[in-house]
């Protein structure tokens, strides 16, 4: 069972494959069996296994299901893009997609302690069903109808995390990984401003944004084998197998997705943290430069260019 199923286990009181279905206490490993009944389908694994899951399931689940994903991280688009994993969902197997993110690391959710996430969801009616579905005393849930900004934050502050994890194997101290986790914010607002226009400034404020990026820039994977990235001179995939016991890392795949858009838009230098976090995860840059590369960084130099705040 991955940790974010075992946190599942806790919050719902159910074992379940990648699908759950309330009140079913049923593994089903299977995965074409175990959706073939459900009415929601909860979608949880690494996401560079996404596409091929839709393939599987494509035709083999109930037309009227609704899916939501917990998964974070992007999908490369053909032409230069990136989608989003609740697209991807949506678009192969026909079912609206909502999203689940916030500050929930797993071991921390199964141990039963307080937190928050957020629920990303453009129908009210479905946001109810989801809410009701997860919410527990210690798991508390706020719905927001800004589904894409949501997704958005849950996968780009896993990059701003891999930076964090620099910082602290470069033994910068806390002012610079401050520095770090509010340059990674606002490169964070200003993408969603650049990709996703019309989204809100709100939903930064909410679990899934500034909430998730401080709990995994401390707590988290991706900071960790970071951290131990720059301290054993290893390779980040190394790192992940020595390290993660077959779980997989999201930060540094997420970077090369973002890379990939930002390069074929020209707009790397807009965004100067992810990519020196992407070209340092790559061996392109050393850990060391990783301060250069954000010495000047438009938050310093230009005027910025979100519009006022949307509260
Ligand atoms: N673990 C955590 O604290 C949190 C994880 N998430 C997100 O949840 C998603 C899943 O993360 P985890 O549960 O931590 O996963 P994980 O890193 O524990 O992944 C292991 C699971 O991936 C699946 N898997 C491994 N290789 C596969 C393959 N070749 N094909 C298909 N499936 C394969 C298996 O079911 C395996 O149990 C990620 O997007 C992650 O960002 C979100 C919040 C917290
Ligand atoms: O998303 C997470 C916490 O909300 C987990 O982050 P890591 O993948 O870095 O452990």
């Amino acid at each position: 069972m991955s940790r974010f199923q075992s946190f599942l286990h806790s919050t719902l009181s159910s074992v379940f494959g990648l699908f759950y279905w309330p009140l079913i206490r049923v593994a089903v490993p299977d995965l074409v069996e175990a959706a073939k009944n459900a009415d929601i389908l909860i979608f949880v694994v690494p996401h560079q296994f996404i596409p091929n899951f839709c393939k599987q399931l494509l035709g083999k689940i109930k037309p009227n299901a609704i899916a939501i994903s917990l998964i974070k991280g992007f999908d490369k688009a053909e032409g230069g893009g990136i989608d989003l994993i609740s697209h991807i969902i949506t678009r192969h197997l026909k079912i609206p997609c909502a999203v689940l993110m916030g500050a929930n690391l797993a071991n921390e959710v199964a141990e039963g302690n307080f937190c928050e996430t957020t629920i990303g969801c453009t129908d009210k009616k479905y946001g109810k069903v989801l809410r009701d579905l997860f919410q527990a005393n210690h798991f508390r849930v706020v719905v927001v109808e800004d589904a894409d900004a949501v997704e958005v934050c849950g996968a780009l502050k896993n990059i701003v995390a891999c930076g964090a994890g620099f910082v602290d194997g470069l033994k910068l101290g806390d002012n610079t990984k401050a520095a770090v986790i509010r340059l990674g914010l606002m490169e964070m607002i200003r993408f969603v401003d650049v990709f996703y226009p019309g989204s809100k400034l709100s939903t930064f404020f909410e679990s899934c944004g500034v909430a998730d990026l401080i709990t995994t820039c401390y707590g988290g994977r991706n900071r960790r084998v970071s951290e131990a990235f720059v301290t054993s001179g290893k390779t980040i995939e190394d790192l992940e197998k020595e390290m993660l016991n077959g779980q997989k890392l999201q930060g540094p795949p997420t970077a090369e997705e973002v890379n990939y858009m930002l390069k074929n838009k020209g707009l790397e230098d807009k965004f100067p943290l992810f990519t020196a976090i992407h070209k340092i995860c790559t061996n392109q840059l050393k850990p060391k430069d990783l301060i250069d590369c954000i010495r000047n960084h438009p938050e310093h130099m230009d005027t910025f260019i979100m519009p006022s705040p949307k509260l």
